[in-house]
């Protein structure tokens, strides 16, 4: 069965069922008008009002007003006079009803009763009003008035039989008016019938919020023409052609469920585009979502597509989405279609790095394996010596240029959405740990630096592992783990590193466990870790708060780096040249590219005081205010 998207543009009046009763729900027209007219309506009847309305607008319609025409096709429509006519039976009748002044008398008379029993020298008067409102009589009288004045003689119309003939089914007549907007609905052929239905019925659109429309409803005409044993095709052409009102002749879905779906909120991990996608139903109706979106999807209940909008959201209709299971398919159709990669990645901890021999040291600028300076107030900054760092920028280089297709966007069982919910850390709760990203550069680590000084009590680095001997004043556990080179690789077999790597024959690397202690201490731990090193650290109980350190624009990026330093295998300290300042600028679209999923915020490094403040709010919210997260991290604490 084909589903085609009924995108002319209409909104909702009224409707009618042919089985005797009468369901009135009445237009935005008809309110305005009931409110403004009521008074009309008293003396001169409203369709003599409307006639005359009509009179006027015709008039505007031969001076070529703008919107003339509109009006007058809608204030003429037979089912707009019919409702009138309908407005005008209930208001004689209400007219005619006689109405109570007090709905409980009974009650004033006990209340007037109370306060002549407590006037000290009562009237004559006074006395006897309280002698006959005190009489059984009167009292029966006033409890009679009071039952009458409370009951409701408005008209009761019979109800809809439960079984009615096979040969008179309730027909549905919607009556909706030509605007802008699509219809939100989209109509399917059963192939062995030729008969029509509603496919389905978009969240939030004219024909849900009108709720006169359901999936399943049976379409027999539309504009007086049958629809039996036409293309989808031909109706949408009727529809189109149509002005003013549209007038739907349906047979309600009997099994509509009436059932309300609760939202469920999912972090897009893949892109999507439904103007590409050729298996859409109606690519009118798609949403096209990029990789991080927040999605609140409100209706799964077709296990191929889902409605679902994009928050923050600022339109009331939702859009056609492929389901987690029709993403996985098209990933693995995908994949199968990709050329071979062969990834050169995995490599033994042992191999010596071309950049790692040393030779190409400038002698002039030795690397010392020193940081800046590596004590504050008496603590020790760990985590920024130059080994350690120059290790990072090494295989980060090598990463890059060996396996640029092994990132988790690529892989075919990468799950395409992630269901999240809201998450508020309670004041005894650990802190989230705080993850740096960015590219080499571009300032992760400066930015990581100036934070800890500022509050050395409150942020902290965790202390990485090294094999490298350790040297006069240094103490294991304050600048490295100082480890064997067999205790570090048994470290890597267990899975306890982060991320780790080699640098001139000694291995580098920050274990988990580093990172548990500063957090176990109360502090709130700042990494800074390789791009794909995220994925190892994704777990409810560190619940990481991912921030992409991003590169200015590129004049910026000029204007703000002439006089920055940085540090590489080749020299220490040197200025940026323009090949540092484009490599980084790509590496950092490139990051952006691949990763942005995982990323919860993103904060440009423009002018550095900037970034620093920014910083230090953006990791205020992430421990204070409510935050998206996974939700299997706030199920399970693993
Ligand atoms: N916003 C900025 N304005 C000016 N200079 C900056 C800014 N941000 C960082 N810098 C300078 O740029 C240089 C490189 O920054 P940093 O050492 O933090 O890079 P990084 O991102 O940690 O890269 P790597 O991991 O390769 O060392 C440093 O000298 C730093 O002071």
């Amino acid at each position: 069965m084909t589903e085609i998207c009924v995108s002319y543009c209409a909104s909702e009046a009224s409707t009618l069922t042919e089985s005797g009763s009468f369901i009135v729900k009445a237009s935005f027209l008809l309110i305005v008008w009931t409110t403004t007219m009521r008074q009309a309506a008293m003396e001169d009847g409203v369709s003599a009002m409307l006639s005359s309305v009509v009179g006027d607008v015709g008039q505007a319609v031969h001076r070529n007003v703008h919107g003339a025409q509109l009006l007058h096709e809608l204030l003429s429509a037979p089912w707009l006079h019919a409702l009138l006519k309908i407005y005008e039976c209930l208001m004689q009748f209400q007219r005619l009803t006689p109405s109570p002044i007090l709905p409980y008398a009974s009650g004033l008379s006990h209340e007037i009763i109370s306060t002549v029993q407590k006037i000290h020298r009562p009237s004559a008067e006074a006395r006897e009003l309280y002698s006959l409102l005190d009489s059984p009589h009167i009292q029966a009288l006033l409890s009679s008035h009071d039952i009458v004045a409370q009951l409701d003689y408005g008209p009761v119309l019979p109800p809809l039989p439960d079984e009615m003939p096979d040969d008179e089914e309730a027909m549905r007549i919607v009556c909706l008016v030509k605007n802008n907007q699509p219809l939100g609905a989209t109509i399917r052929r059963d192939e062995e019938t030729g008969e029509i239905f509603i496919a389905r019925v978009i969240h939030g659109g004219l024909a849900d919020r009108s709720g006169l429309l359901h999936p399943g409803d049976l379409l027999v005409e539309v504009n007086g023409n049958p629809v039996v044993g036409l293309e989808p095709e031909q109706v949408i052409q009727i529809l189109v052609k149509s002005r003013g009102t549209i007038l739907f002749k349906v047979i309600p879905n009997a099994a509509q469920s009436s059932s309300s779906l609760k939202p469920v909120y999912m972090r897009a991990m893949v892109d999507y585009c439904p103007l590409q996608d050729s298996s859409i139903p109606c690519p009118d109706a798609g949403m096209a979502f990029s990789r991080g979106d927040l999605l609140e999807v409100v209706d799964q209940s077709d296990g191929q597509w889902w409605q679902a909008k994009k928050l923050p959201c600022t339109v009331s209709c939702a859009g056609l989405i492929p389901s987690a299971s029709t993403l996985k398919s098209k990933q693995r159709e995908q994949w199968w279609c990709q050329p071979l990669q062969v990834h050169t990645c995995i490599r033994p901890l042992t191999l010596p790095d071309e950049e790692d021999d040393g030779t190409l040291a400038d002698d002039k600028h030795t690397v010392t394996d020193e940081a800046d300076s590596d004590v504050t107030d008496g603590i020790y900054l760990a985590g920024f010596r130059q080994s350690f760092r120059l290790w990072r920028r090494t295989s980060y280089r090598r990463r890059r240029q060996s396996c640029t297709s092994c990132s988790p966007n690529s892989s075919a069982l990468s799950t395409p959405y992630e269901e999240v919910c809201l998450y508020q850390r309670l004041p005894q709760e650990n802190h989230r740990l705080i993850v740096l990203v960015g590219a080499s550069g571009v300032g992760v680590n400066e930015l990581r630096k100036r934070l800890i000084k500022l509050n050395p009590s409150i942020f902290q680095g965790p202390v990485p592992h090294t094999t490298r001997p350790i040297r006069p004043g240094e103490q294991t556990g304050r600048e490295y783990h100082f480890v064997t080179k067999e205790l570090f690789e048994y470290m890597v077999c267990n899975h306890r590193f982060v991320e780790y790597g080699e640098y001139r024959g000694h291995l580098y690397g920050t274990s988990t466990d580093a990172v548990d202690e500063v957090v176990k201490r109360g502090r709130m731990c700042i990494v800074d870790v390789e791009p794909r090193s995220i994925l190892t650290l994704r777990t409810g109980k560190l619940k990481p708060y991912v921030i992409f350190i991003k590169a200015p624009s590129p004049e910026r990026l000029r204007q703000t780096r002439r006089d920055a330093r940085i540090i590489t295998s080749y020299s220490v300290n040197r200025a940026f040249t323009e090949e540092d300042l484009l490599e980084m600028e790509d590496l950092s679209r490139l990051i952006e590219a691949k990763y942005k999923q995982f990323f919860d915020i993103v904060l440009v490094n423009d002018d550095l005081q900037d970034a620093c403040i920014q910083l230090c709010s953006i990791i205020q919210e992430a421990q204070d205010e409510p935050q998206w997260i996974p939700v299997s991290w706030s199920r399970n604490q693993e």
